[in-house]
């Protein structure tokens, strides 16, 4: 890969601010490729990666307190361009000799008009004024040595700092946020005229630099994938899939709570049409087997958990000689765990329900460093169906944890009749990308009914539609009374069993999107 460009690189340092992600994600979109790293990691590491430019990110804290987050100073005599966002220009100016920083008299919350004194590469192009956004409380009172100010607000006389020279500049609004209508360009001068990017980071580049570096670390070994035809997996098994072929084999475990016609989906999908080796295993009965007389949930989630395991560990077994695993491991995941960069030997990683120790796999995680909207992105460019890209979440449990109580094969074909209908009413109404995750879910009780004048005592579905950005909070879906009329309608006459619908109208918390 040496005669080959280099990948552009930007580190967003993460000082705690709400927006960071924000930041990551407006500089990919301007092609050219960032990470966001915590604001405490190490100038070697930071050597190592070899970044084209850094941006420091807001964040609560103040830089006079007592355990104010600082970066190593070093930082600042590697050469690399600098732009410090908020209490990131403002720990820049304090750290650097001659600059301070103190409690403002008045705080600045929301718009206010930036009056631009020179462009300075960072606000070329830009005009003499411009809308941003504030948040803050401390204030830039003397500029570091060898900066001066390149804008002003009323409240601010500080709101923009540079030293050309450097390379080093500082906002004190925020860039990143929609409500800074020309922060996009203000991001796209500090990649392009501070940093010289050329923006040469999309999907396809992506692809290509994963398949180079998965065909040099794998070699002529063989690899597994557990895929769930979830997003995540999907991706991930066909970006490995074009990189090494049929030294990579998928694992797909059916264990009887996927959703209507979705094994099938899978197996056409991935079989036949990527031509993947795929192990389909039929493990309906032993899964039925093993869930019967349970009706406590957690008790219900560990048998499938391990029942995933053991079924998985059994088919790796028969394969034997494999080297490595693949997972679909996204940045969020590893976000959310605190994790760090460098991929190890697992032991039992939870992602695909606790691989056995004993298994000692190498991980390769290619869409680690990505976003999931990237992955989906990712996905589309190795044509990979919208169906699959576009799916919602689905839990590894899958509907074991959606019929509520003890999960009988009956029960769960109910509610795959009705998840069914409820999707394709959603698809049809167009909300179905607009939606995070939809679905039935099935009590377990019965109430009386009258249908064609016979008494019925009958299923109750449950519907529950909700939006959400993360999962860790939602809000049910206003959907519309004639939509809901609909899926109760075709519920109610085309799923036998069922004499009522009912709609969650409970967002989380205090309830949770699942209802077990
Ligand atoms: N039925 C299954 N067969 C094989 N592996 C599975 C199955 N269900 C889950 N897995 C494994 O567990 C991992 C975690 O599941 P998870 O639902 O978090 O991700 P996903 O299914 O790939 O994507 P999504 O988050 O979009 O559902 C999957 O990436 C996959 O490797
Ligand atoms: O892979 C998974 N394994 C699980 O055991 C599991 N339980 C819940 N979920 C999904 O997580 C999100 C939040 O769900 P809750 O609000 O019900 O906790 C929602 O998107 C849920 O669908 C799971 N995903
Ligand atoms: N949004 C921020 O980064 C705030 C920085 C700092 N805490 C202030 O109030 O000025
Ligand atoms: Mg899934």
């Amino acid at each position: 890969m040496e005669n080959k460009e280099k990948q552009e690189l930007i580190l967003v340092l993460d000082f705690g601010a709400q927006y960071s992600q924000l930041i990551a994600r407006r500089v990919r979109e301007a092609n050219v490729y960032s990470r966001l790293l915590p604001y405490d990691v190490s100038v070697e590491r930071i050597k190592e990666l070899n970044p084209d430019g850094i941006i420091f990110s807001g964040g609560p804290s103040s830089v006079y307190s007592e355990d104010a987050p600082y970066v190593e100073e070093e930082i600042f005599d590697l050469g690399i361009p600098i732009l410090g966002i908020c209490y990131g220009m403002q720990m820049m100016c304090h750290l650097l000799p001659g600059g301070e920083v103190e409690a403002a008299d008045h705080r600045e919350y929301g718009n206010a008009e930036l009056t631009i004194k020179q462009g300075l590469d960072l606000l070329d192009g830009l005009g003499d004024e411009l809308k941003c956004w504030m948040s803050h409380g401390d204030r830039v009172a003397e500029i570091p040595d060898g900066f001066e100010v390149i804008g002003y607000t009323d409240n601010s006389p500080v709101a923009a700092v540079g030293n050309s020279q450097r390379k080093f500049y500082g906002v004190q609004f925020h860039p990143e946020v929609v409500h800074t209508p020309r922060g996009r360009e203000i991001i796209e001068n500090f990649l392009f005229r501070v940093c010289n990017c050329s923006g040469n980071w999309t999907a396809s580049n992506f692809i290509e630099e994963q398949i180079a570096k998965i065909k040099e670390e794998v070699g002529d070994s063989h690899v597994i994938c557990g895929l769930s035809g979830g997003v995540d997996s999907s991706v991930a098994a066909a970006l490995v899939h074009e990189a090494i072929g049929d030294q990579l084999t998928c694992i797909f475990v059916d264990h009887g709570l996927l959703r209507k016609n979705e094994a099938e989906e899978v197996k056409q999908t991935f079989g036949q049409e990527f031509d993947m080796n795929l192990i389909s295993v039929d493990a309906q009965q032993r899964f039925f087997a093993k869930l019967e007389g349970v009706d406590d949930p957690e008790e219900k989630r560990k048998i499938i958990g391990n029942e995933f395991i053991e079924v998985f560990d059994e088919e790796a077994g028969k394969l034997g000689d494999i080297e490595y695993l693949v997972q679909g491991t996204i940045y969020s995941d590893v976000i959310e765990s605190g994790g760090t960069d460098d991929s190890a030997t697992i032991k039992s990683h939870h992602n695909v329900g606790g691989l056995p120790e004993d298994m000692n796999l190498k991980l390769i995680e290619p869409l680690r460093n990505i976003f999931k909207d990237e992955v989906r992105e990712v996905g589309e460019e190795l044509g990979i169906p919208a169906e699959i890209v576009w799916r919602q979440p689905f839990p590894g449990p899958g509907l074991g944890i959606r019929v509520l109580g003890e999960v009988t094969p009956d029960k769960v074909t109910i509610v795959q009749e009705a998840d069914a209908i409820l999707r394709e009413e959603i698809k049809k109404a167009g909300l179905n990308r607009e939606i995070w995750q939809y679905f039935a879910a099935l009590p377990p009780m019965r109430s009386v009914g009258v249908m064609g004048d016979e008494r019925t005592y009958s299923y109750t579905i449950g519907i529950r539609a909700v939006k959400s950005k993360d999962a860790m909070t939602a809000d049910w879906a206003k959907l519309p009374h004639e939509l809901l009329e609909k899926i109760s309608t075709r519920i109610t006459n085309e799923v036998k069993e069922v004499n009522r619908v009912v709609y969650d109208i409970t967002s989380k918390p205090p309830a949770t999107i699942e209802w077990e």
